[in-house]
């Protein structure tokens, strides 16, 4: 069973490729998701968070508050390596723990771990494939910026926050060309598909 590791830089499109490869019968691993349960409550690594970030980064009801730390993390080098470090060894455990769990059912098409840091992590051992998603950084930093409604400064900050495209892309086996309109990455990934699944039942 192949196990495709899917990254990029933020706001490249990601979610929309995933989304695709879900509605053709792909499972998905989420490791935003799993990073976001990991960190929930009570857990380990909240207690760790708290330890020290402060209860600055919690909200009324002492979760963490993601905006509050996303505003620190992403302009502070420091803080953000010591936010990776509390929280990126879990994800490797639960994306390893879900990849096992997913192997034994033999139901499953295609696995697919969407990881904004899959590289950066270093996660990309636990994968056969790496796809990178990508879009020109000016086309990346308008779709950021209107997203999620950050200025353009805040914006620049979160992609320079994580590894440059030309350098994700040296760990990539396939490329996903994003820069056109949705309609044009859909035919891309629909003509990936059959090649793929084509080729896992030969
Ligand atoms: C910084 C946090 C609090 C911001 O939360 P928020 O809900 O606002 O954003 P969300 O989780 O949806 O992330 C949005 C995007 O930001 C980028 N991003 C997230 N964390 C990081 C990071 N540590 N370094 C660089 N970019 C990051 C990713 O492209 C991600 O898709 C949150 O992302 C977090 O806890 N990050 C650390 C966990 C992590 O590394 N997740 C990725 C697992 S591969
Ligand atoms: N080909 C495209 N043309 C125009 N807009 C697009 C295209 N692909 C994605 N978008 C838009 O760009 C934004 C970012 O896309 P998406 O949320 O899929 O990125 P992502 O890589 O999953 O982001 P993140 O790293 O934050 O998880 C979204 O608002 C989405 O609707």
């Amino acid at each position: 069973m192949l196990v495709i590791g899917l990254t990029g830089g933020i706001a490249s499109g990601k979610s929309t490729v995933s989304r695709y490869l879900r509605e053709r019968g792909a499972v998905i691993i989420d490791a935003d998701a799993l990073a976001k349960e990991l960190v929930a409550r009570g857990t380990p690594a909240w207690q760790e968070i708290v330890a020290f970030f402060g209860s600055q980064v919690l909200d009324e009801a002492g979760n963490i508050d993601r905006k509050r730390l996303g505003q620190i993390i992403f302009v502070d080098p420091q803080a953000r390596t010591k936010l990776n470090s509390i929280v990126h060894p879990k994800v490797i455990e639960a994306t390893k723990k879900r990849i096992r769990e997913l192997k034994d059912n033999d139901n499953v098409p295609l696995i697919v771990v969407d990881a904004p840091l899959l590289i950066e992590a270093g996660m990309t051992d636990l994968v056969d494939e790496v796809w990178v998603v990508a879009v020109p950084v000016q086309e990346q930093l308008n779709r950021l910026m209107f997203r999620d409604k950050l200025s353009q400064e805040e914006a620049i900050k979160r992609i320079h926050s994580q590894m440059p495209l030309e350098e994700k892309l040296t760990y990539a086996d396939r490329i996903i060309d994003n820069s056109g309109s949705v309609e044009e990455t859909l035919e891309i990934l629909d003509a990936l598909w059959k090649e793929i699944v084509h080729d896992t039942e030969k």
